[in-house]
């Protein structure tokens, strides 16, 4: 059984001032295996978020189905999804909201003390993932006190502290220097390694040729796909690099 499986999925969206629809997905079926690290990429507009969205159970599909472990995310209540959310999902946006009342350490945590984690798992969980995001001697400092790209590496242990089933990240590197970039995607190739699946909705050739497999999303709809298979780093970004050009121009 797959993981993830869409199946015919659309999207609409009605807009206020208007009487045209906005077909913003048109037919999207694909599956997602455990282990998976996946690239979205596409033209603005084309509808990468709404398909994340659709995924996140932030919202509902005008039709088609989506099924997650077999379970199909229309029959889960409001009060089913957000437990599936919070059990299954970790979220690295762009938008990070980081409390600045709580310092670095408390907002990292913060997930796992609302699950009740038992406190002696916190620093254990805490001190790898601080060390992977050279966070450590950020720790007792506050948001506020740290850099942009610093506060997005905060929000990202905080989305990967509980150890999602499936990471769902939406231009995480979007704000990002090449340093910064570098370190979450090293992060984020560690623990796909160790078998958490990713999803990554991106703009980069770069970010993208981490992923294992590359879905181009064009109008709504699956227009390409690649795999990074045996090829070198060098021709897989060029691959994805005449993909992308594809996607213009087609
Ligand atoms: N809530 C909404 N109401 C109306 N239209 C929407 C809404 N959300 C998205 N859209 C429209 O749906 C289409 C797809 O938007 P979406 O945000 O998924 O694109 P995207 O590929 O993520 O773009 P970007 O790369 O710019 O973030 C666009 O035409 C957008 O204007």
């Amino acid at each position: 059984m797959s993981l993830l499986e869409l199946k015919h999925v659309k999207k609409n969206f009605e807009q206020a001032e208007s009487i045209e629809t906005v077909e913003a997905l048109k037919d999207i079926s694909f599956e997602v295996q455990e282990g998976d690290y996946i690239a979205i990429m596409g033209e603005s507009g084309s509808g990468k978020s709404t398909l994340l969205n659709l995924i996140a159970t932030l919202d509902q599909p005008t039709s088609g189905s989506l099924q997650i472990n077999g379970q199909n995310l229309a029959d889960l209540s409001e009060n089913q999804a957000a437990l599936y959310r919070r059990k299954n999902l970790g979220f690295v946006f762009q938008n990070f909201n980081l409390l600045n009342t709580f310092n670095n350490q408390d907002n990292i945590l913060l997930p796992l003390v609302l699950n009740k984690t038992p406190v002696p798992q916190l620093q254990q969980r805490l001190m790898p993932l601080a060390k992977s995001l050279k966070l450590t001697e950020l720790l007792k400092r506050y948001p506020y006190e740290v850099s942009g790209g610093q506060r997005q590496r905060i929000a990202a242990a905080r989305a990967l502290i509980t150890k999602p089933q499936i990471i769902l990240a939406d231009e995480p590197t979007g704000a990002l220097d090449s340093y910064n970039s570098e370190l979450l995607l090293r992060l984020f190739e560690q623990i796909n390694q160790a078998g958490q699946t990713i999803l990554m909705v991106t703009h980069s050739a770069l970010a993208a040729s981490h992923a294992k497999r590359i879905l181009f999303i064009k109008d709504g709809l699956i227009f390409h796909e690649i795999f990074r298979g045996e090829q070198t780093s060098e021709q897989y970004l060029q691959q994805i690099t005449n993909s992308a050009a594809l996607l213009v121009r087609g």
